[in-house]
């Protein structure tokens, strides 16, 4: 396997700088990177439609928007960079496209130009209003804790006789009833307190009723700035520890894990492979970093590379990557037909991608993690972990109520529904 196109460590790329900055200027022309584009009137106080409202914020881009100017007409992920393209080129003022990508690379996804891009993001306050969400909760949870430990010792006895799959990546969910419907905005400005995340709500349906997803995922997919780009890989995880000295061991312990380190390795490599074909430069480190977000550790690979010509857009990029082994396995195909016959569940959006592209082709897509589904009062939320040889079912069920917590929290509520007091400090 290819690891890595030699770089020199002069030729480090620069983080790409900002660009969109929707909370700075109250009204008026925003100037980006390519593109100059006019926003709206903050309208974000009162309600906008669910059904195509979007809020986008990462550590470099922040902005929301409303309405839905043009669709892209829908389609599996190889005809993604053609229909961008084709896109923009029959639509000359258009700028941009956001919007989200299916797990399922044949299913449709659903890209949009906003009608509008609004200013600022939703008023603070909204934010308090999530924990006090609906009087009576119901969760179900499906597949059943006891049924995804069995889910995963199944792959596992698979990955054991069968020495070409070596990753597989298991989820399960969650399904919170209440009887009022979820407002995604105040979701959003919950999870939006961590900063190590993007946070994000996102219209997975433009036509029949609303569906929302809305989500905190910490993990970059692909950026593209002009020839730079960027992939933030992350696999191998651990919850964080409320005791200052038992989160660093749990840490420590994270980094020095041969199991969680093969499990890493895996996606580096298969992301290494899949952009060298298009880079003049590619590099990795040759370990993985420590990641924190609010609720989880994870093992991290930051990779940058060069584009080898301006013709290759960031879709083109994602269509080549998705899905990575960090939320499918390896190898791809069959790592897919095993998540189809074991998960009781359509991932739906759920470890797709969400994020934007320019008309340039560039743009940012991160994994569709952390996140949940919301339906008017029911909000289906998701969560996996990534299976090898040496995996322990009992740990990795444990690891997906890990990664619940951040949505949990955003709701206020644990696994079992019930409230929780002081969800975030
Ligand atoms: C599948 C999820 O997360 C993925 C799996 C990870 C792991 O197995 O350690 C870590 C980060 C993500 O790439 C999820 O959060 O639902």
């Amino acid at each position: 396997m290819l690891r890595c196109l030699v770089v020199r460590r002069e030729e480090i790329l620069q983080a790409a700088p900002p660009r969109f900055r929707w909370n700075k200027p109250p009204s008026g022309a925003c100037k980006t990177g390519r593109m100059t584009i006019t926003s709206v009137p903050n309208q974000m106080h009162q309600m906008p439609d669910p059904a195509t409202h979007a809020i986008f914020r990462s550590a470099n881009n922040q902005f929301s928007t409303q309405g839905v100017g043009a669709a892209l007409p829908p389609g599996p992920l190889d005809t993604l960079g053609a229909r961008v393209r084709d896109f923009f080129r029959s639509s000359p003022g258009a700028q941009l496209l956001l919007g989200a990508l299916p797990f399922d690379r044949t299913q449709p996804d659903c890209l949009f130009q906003p009608l509008s891009i609004a200013d600022i993001m939703p008023p603070p306050s909204l934010a308090m209003s999530a924990q006090g969400q609906g009087g009576r909760r119901r969760v179900t949870m499906h597949p059943s804790p006891a049924d995804y430990k069995e889910m995963v010792a199944r792959a596992l006895e698979l990955i054991g006789s069968d020495a070409g799959l070596s990753k597989v990546v298991l989820a399960r969910t969650l399904m919170v009833e209440t009887d009022t419907a979820f407002d995604p905005r105040a979701v959003a400005m919950r999870l939006g307190r961590d900063p190590s995340i993007t946070s994000f709500v996102m219209p997975v349906s433009l036509d029949g009723p609303a569906r929302t997803l809305v989500g905190a995922t910490p993990e970059l997919l692909l950026e593209k700035t002009g020839r730079a780009i960027r992939s933030n890989p992350l696999a191998g995880s651990a919850r964080r520890q409320a005791d200052a000295s038992a989160d660093l061991a749990a840490a420590a312990a994270l980094e020095a894990s041969d199991k969680n380190r093969r499990e890493h390795a895996v996606v580096v490599e298969a992301i290494m492979d899949a952009l060298a074909p298009c880079c003049v430069q590619l590099k990795a480190p040759e370990s993985p970093a420590l990641h924190a977000t609010a609720s989880m550790w994870h093992l991290g690979t930051r990779i940058e590379g060069r584009l080898r010509d301006d013709g290759i857009s960031c879709t083109d990029l994602v269509a080549r990557l998705h899905p990575t082994p960090a939320i499918c396995g390896f190898p791809r195909d069959r790592a897919q037909a095993l998540i189809r016959e074991l998960e009781p569940f359509d991932r739906g959006f759920y470890a797709g991608a969400i994020g934007w592209t320019d008309a340039g082709g560039d743009g940012e897509w991160h994994i569709a993690l952390r996140c949940g589904e919301i339906s008017d009062r029911r909000i289906t939320l998701f969560a996996g972990a990534g299976i090898v040889a040496g995996s322990d079912p009992a740990a990795e069920a444990e690891e997906t109520s890990a990664k619940f917590l951040a949505l949990l929290h955003a709701l206020g509520i644990d696994e079992l529904g019930r409230p929780l007091v002081d969800a975030i400090s």
